[in-house]
């Protein structure tokens, strides 16, 4: 009877308890990813620079999976196994201590067994989540250059890497079935031994009259039950010391905090420094600052570094390939911090201020122009709130007229809300380049950074691109920053700054630097004996 009224119990309790452990478990993964992503985004690019994205995926799938499985699986029927077993244990004690004690002590062996093969297992599981993570990381670029790759007939080296990886995770997977195969098989007879001794000593006991048939088998009835539940809680201890290892992984990412904490520094006034505003500002002061890659310690990349931006101005930045650039401008979005020295933005260190309210001062169009696979509309306005008004539909279209990209988007089936696919590959690199530059006009930064943003484009929307773009300038009067290798399209800028190994050679305006004789005025000369700059040499901001 009691038996029987345990049974019903366990059965009841397990139902429920398993239908809100599924409730709660998936509730649970949904926030942890949540909060996996939002870590993942707000590190620093420095970060990105040394972890590759398909591994950063792994952490949300593969690694947060087997962190959640043992809760998703077996934790469900936690209680459950925990009743039956202490239920169980003082059943089996009340019924014999002796067969008890006996019992207990063949119980030892079989914990050791599954703690080693737990430990082992945690490893193996380690080891196979950085195979999958290698597979996802080589799935990823292939696709993220999928052009690349079959343009070189990379198909079969990238699918042989692709299934080594996979190769050498399965590898891992069918080892832990082994280890688990023979401990199961190990502990199983240890197990069936117990049994044997139980029916052994308890048949002496039934002998000797000190106890009767009927406790015997009631005994043997609750030791299966009891067992049972005990080899349930032995498989979720095995299964958490493995999820352990996908635990580990995800919670590096918790822990990882960004040396550029985007909830430290002020508000920016918007008054002060937004487009237009009778306040001016724009001023940028580079001071004595020197830089490194986190990545590439060994190359110093500026090294005491200074320059002064002038609010309102145009300041060209040229130079040999690898002279730093491009660092530069990473360096005034704050994508990295300098080692030493400070850059101020109307006298006050970009440290203070709040990084994600100081990036949004700047309108950047770099030379690899990053488009989403959203509609065109979508693009010219991306990070801006239709509905919270900040922008409307005419001053997208506006800003494409002004960046020459209305022509060819009205072109389009579906016009503005024609989607351009990922990173923008259903349109030439010359569009993908307006588009990018009617971001710019439609968010009206105080300080436009121009990375060689006008290379992609043919000669005519060049020209036009660049008138637009100049007439942008006047009438806003930003701050630009603009890097360029054609030498043609810096004539017309207020200071022309020539920089290579991370120093300024020179500085000063076209006709200073080229009256000097000095660096740049031998790249102007070498550039006008190139046939093709020549054909540019009128296109001038
Ligand atoms: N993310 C990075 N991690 C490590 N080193 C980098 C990184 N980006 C650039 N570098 C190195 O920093 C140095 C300066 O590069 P940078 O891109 O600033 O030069 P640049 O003058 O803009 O060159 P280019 O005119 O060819 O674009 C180079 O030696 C380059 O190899």
């Amino acid at each position: 009877m009691i038996y029987l009224f345990v049974m019903l119990l366990q059965g009841a309790i397990s139902t429920l308890y398993s239908a809100i452990f599924t409730l709660i478990s998936r509730r649970l993964k949904f926030t942890i990813r949540n909060i996996l992503f939002e870590k993942i985004l707000i590190q620093d690019v420095a970060y990105y620079d040394g972890t590759e994205s398909g591994r950063l995926l792994s952490r949300l799938t593969n690694d947060l999976d087997l962190m959640m499985s043992p809760i998703q699986s077996s934790l469900s029927s936690l209680l459950s196994n925990l009743l039956i077993l202490v239920g169980g244990l003082i059943m089996c004690f009340l019924k014999s201590y002796k067969l008890s004690m006996l019992a207990f002590v063949c119980i030892g062996p079989i914990s050791y067994c599954w703690e080693q093969y737990a430990i082992w297992s945690k490893g193996l599981a380690r080891e196979m989540l950085s195979y999958w993570a290698e597979g996802n990381s080589i799935a990823s670029q292939a696709l993220m250059h999928i052009r690349t790759v079959k343009a070189f007939g990379c198909e079969e080296s990238v699918m042989e890497k692709y299934s080594s990886t996979n190769q050498m995770a399965l590898n891992c997977g069918i080892r832990d079935a082994w280890g688990n195969g023979i401990t199961s098989a190990l502990t199983g007879y240890l197990d069936l031994g117990t049994g044997v001794l139980i029916l052994y000593f308890g048949g002496l006991l039934v002998y000797r009259g000190e106890m009767s048939v009927g406790d015997l088998v009631t005994y043997q009835l609750f030791w299966n039950m009891m067992n049972n539940s005990y080899q349930n809680l032995q498989g979720l201890i095995t299964s958490f010391t493995r999820s352990a290892a996908g635990a580990e992984k995800v919670f590096s990412l918790f822990d990882s905090i960004p040396d550029i904490d985007p909830s430290k520094g002020n508000d920016i006034d918007p008054t002060t420094l937004s487009m237009g505003s009778d306040g001016g500002g724009g001023q940028i002061e580079i001071q004595n600052i020197s830089f490194y890659y986190q990545m590439r310690p060994d190359n110093i990349v500026l090294e005491d570094f200074s320059l002064t931006i002038p609010a309102g101005k145009t300041i060209a930045l040229v130079g040999r390939s690898g002279g730093g650039k491009s660092t530069i401008i990473q360096l005034l979005l704050r994508f990295y911090d300098p080692k030493q020295g400070c850059i101020l933005l109307d006298g006050k260190p970009y440290p203070s201020m709040k990084v994600h309210q100081l990036r949004r001062l700047f309108g950047v169009v770099t030379q690899e122009t990053e488009l989403f696979a959203l509609t065109v509309e979508e693009n010219i306005a991306y990070g801006l709130n239709k509905d919270n008004g900040e922008y409307k539909f005419e001053d997208v279209v506006e800003a494409a007229k002004n960046a020459y990209a209305h022509e060819f988007i009205c072109e389009m089936k579906d016009g503005y809300q024609t989607r351009i696919g990922e990173r923008g590959n259903r349109i030439s690199g010359g569009q993908r380049q307006r588009i990018a530059i009617a971001r710019v006009f439609l968010r009206k930064p105080k300080i436009i950074l121009l990375d060689e943003a006008t290379s992609a484009l043919d000669e005519n929307s060049q020209e036009a691109v660049h008138n637009a773009l100049s007439n942008l300038i006047k009438e806003s009067n930003a701050t630009v920053v603009m890097v360029a290798h054609r030498l043609s399209t810096v004539k017309n800028a207020d200071s022309i700054c020539v920089i290579d190994k991370g120093q300024v050679l020179e500085q000063g305006t076209h006709d200073e630097l080229v009256n000097k004789n000095g660096i740049y005025a031998s790249m102007v000369s070498k550039n006008a004996q190139k046939k093709g700059d020549m054909g540019r040499a009128g296109t001038t901001i």
